[in-house]
């Protein structure tokens, strides 16, 4: 039997969207611009599957001035504590050193421990009378509400303040805070806060691939690119991985064909339309939520390097002086064409 080949590289997709910044967005980030003053400690949450990509320059840009630190959540869909993940997380602590880097899964009781001996410390150095107030930030869909539940119930003992999802935006706007840590007479220290926020969005993906990968994680909501799209990207990274293809066999061989891997899919779990043809879509979408829940390998979507986040923060420097170029002759063009209307 001929060996199988994983694609190499992934087609750039030059019809898809690149943009899914919604008006909820850009409102939730000027609130918490107005809110700062009142605000000691800001988490930034990332998606560990794309510890690059889930990065939204809005946040250091608006939200400069406060201590901040950086929280990659959903580890356990990313790592399984091999020496190449606690490899690249320690690439990632140093990207972002001196600030404090962790990495959870909402559910591990410990990592919840550690996030809230951090809140705690930081608390217990805070000169505040009314309790130390932390603004939880972050993409859509990242996982800030289930950190929240997750962080109330180890320190207070109170059960969810905040509604979570597996769509995007079911947070749309600011919370008051809610409490994480009891006032301490006794140490002399006041309670601890938890602001909840709406996810962000980037205002402008760099590329479609980026595109993809917030899509594949959830970022954005379902319907914004065809689920086989999906799936096919999806298929592209399982192939990738050292025996990757072994969590399909059940459904078809190793394959680079999308149509394939669906339709087996499609015959073994009986996703079948009219007539019994497959329902691809269904089948794609079925096996895209089997990889958000972690049974389709636990892997990492974007490629970590020391220089990684160095290179990303010079791209969106890019960007933003293409995008400012471009805004300027948008505003000319508006210009001529009104005086050309006066004129008439
Ligand atoms: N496996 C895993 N799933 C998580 C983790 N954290 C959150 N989730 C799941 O991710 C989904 C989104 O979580 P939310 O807490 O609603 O995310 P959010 O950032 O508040 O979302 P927005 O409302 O869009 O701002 C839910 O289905 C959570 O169960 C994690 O650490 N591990």
């Amino acid at each position: 039997m001929a060996q199988f080949i994983p694609r190499a590289s992934y087609p750039a997709q030059l019809s898809l969207p690149r943009s899914y910044y919604l008006g909820h967005h850009a409102a939730g980030l000027s609130k918490m611009k107005t809110m700062l003053s009142s605000i000691d400690l800001i988490i930034e949450c990332r998606d560990y599957r794309v510890p690059l990509t889930s990065r939204n320059p809005l946040f250091e840009q608006s939200l400069a001035g406060r201590e901040r630190m950086v929280l990659y959540t959903k580890r356990d869909l990313g790592s399984k504590d091999r020496p190449s993940d606690r490899k690249r997380e320690d690439i990632i602590r140093k990207w972002h050193a001196p600030s404090t880097t962790l990495f959870t899964d909402h559910k591990s009781k410990k990592d919840v421990k550690t996030v809230l001996e951090f809140a705690k410390e930081y608390a217990s150095h805070s000169q505040t009378l009314i309790g130390t107030r932390i603004l939880i930030v972050g993409m859509p869909n990242v996982g800030k509400s289930s950190m929240l539940n997750a962080l109330r119930m180890a320190g207070v003992h109170r059960a969810k303040a905040a509604f979570t999802g597996a769509q995007p935006g079911v947070t749309r706007k600011i919370t008051s805070g809610v409490k994480i840590v009891d006032k301490d007479e006794e140490a002399g220290t006041e309670g601890v806060y938890l602001v909840d926020t709406p996810g962000v969005f980037i205002p402008f993906v760099p590329n479609a691939e980026a595109m993809l990968k917030l899509a594949l994680c959830g970022s954005v909501k379902d319907t914004i690119i065809a689920p086989t799209t999906l799936a096919d990207y999806l298929l592209y990274h399982i192939n990738k991985q050292q025996n990757g293809r072994d969590v399909y066999q059940e459904y078809c061989g190793p394959t680079n064909d999308v149509n394939e891997f669906l339709e087996g899919i499609c015959l073994r779990t009986g996703r079948l339309g009219k007539g019994g043809v497959p329902d691809l879509d269904a089948a794609a979408l079925w096996i895209i939520q089997r990889w958000r829940q972690g049974n389709m390998g636990t892997f990492v979507l974007d490629e970590i390097t020391e220089d990684g986040l160095e290179k990303k923060m010079a791209e969106e420097v890019e960007m933003s002086v293409s995008q400012a170029r471009k805004q300027m002759k948008d505003a000319q063009r508006m210009k001529a064409k009104s005086r050309k209307v006066e004129a008439a």
